[in-house]
């Protein structure tokens, strides 16, 4: 028997009606996101990598095909707490500490203190934050705020990671070790993760699948499966394994490229 997919979306197009227009920001997108997967979005800015998370996320409503989560609706899947949502910027409330901003979804949905603050150490622990509960965001680095926003979308426990580029602002230094960390959370959890980014080489190093998209309106042009293995030192990135990979993506960009 075949397994439904966590995410299944079939001629999935999204077109925004705005005052000079409509932005055709999805186009007959069609895509399988199996359980366990790590999916990378690659694509030029403005291709609907993020319409496409929020669409999944049911913080978009599609216009035309059809997307189901867990083999639900996404309203359903939402309700479910089928997921977690990690955005560009961490976002933390700088007036709450590290803890309480993690506590806060949990809160909103009435767990006992208790409850929630075995959960913070818990999600502390998974992003190796343990003991700066206490801080407050002003007190972290970058990559640390960035970390204690994964923890709180990890705080849900949900199965599916929805991660809308993370690493973006951060410094190549700082990025590599959070993709190191990252690769090792997901071994440990088992979670699907889709993972928007523009850089290739952080898509390859992550990623058992690559979708590689095109400008408006945003269209899949290449969905790449990974060869490398599951277990990837960053000097995995030298490797002609690794480069032959980064090279199809370059080119499946390059292919959409409009340079304008
Ligand atoms: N609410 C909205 N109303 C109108 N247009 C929108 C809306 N949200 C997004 N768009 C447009 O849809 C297109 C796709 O946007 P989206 O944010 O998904 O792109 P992206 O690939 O994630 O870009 P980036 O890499 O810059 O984050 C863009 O042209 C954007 O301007």
């Amino acid at each position: 028997m075949t397994k439904t997919p966590v995410i299944a979306a079939r001629d999935l197009s999204l077109t925004f009606e705005t005052n000079d227009g409509p932005v055709h920001a999805l186009k007959d997108v069609t895509l399988d996101i199996e359980e366990g997967e790590f999916v990378s979005f690659i694509g030029p800015s403005g291709c609907g990598k993020t319409t496409f998370l929020r669409v999944i996320a049911d913080l978009e409503q599609p216009t035309g095909g059809t997307i189901t989560v867990n083999g639900q609706t996404p309203r359903q899947a939402r309700l479910a707490r089928a997921y977690g949502y990690v955005f560009q910027a961490a976002g933390l409330l700088p007036w709450r500490t590290i803890g309480r901003n993690i506590a806060l979804p949990l809160e909103i949905i009435g767990l006992s203190k208790e409850e929630q603050a075995e959960k913070v150490a818990q999600v502390l622990d998974l992003v190796d934050l343990s003991g700066f509960d206490k801080k407050y965001p002003w007190q972290l680095s970058g990559g640390m705020q960035q970390r204690a926003s994964i923890a709180r979308a990890l705080a849900f426990d949900a199965d599916i990671l929805l991660m809308d580029e993370p690493f973006g602002a951060l410094d190549e230094i700082v990025r590599d070790h959070l993709n190191e960390q990252l690769l090792a959370l997901w071994a440990r959890t088992g979670k699907t993760i889709g993972f928007v980014t523009h850089s290739i080489p952080e898509a390859v190093y992550l990623s058992t699948k690559i979708v590689v998209m095109s400008p408006r309106p945003g269209r899949v042009t290449d969905v790449i499966e990974s060869s490398l293995p599951k277990e990837r030192p960053l000097d995995i990135r030298e490797t002609p394994e690794f480069l032959e990979i980064a090279h199809r993506v370059r080119e499946g960009l390059r292919a959409g490229h409009s340079y304008d």
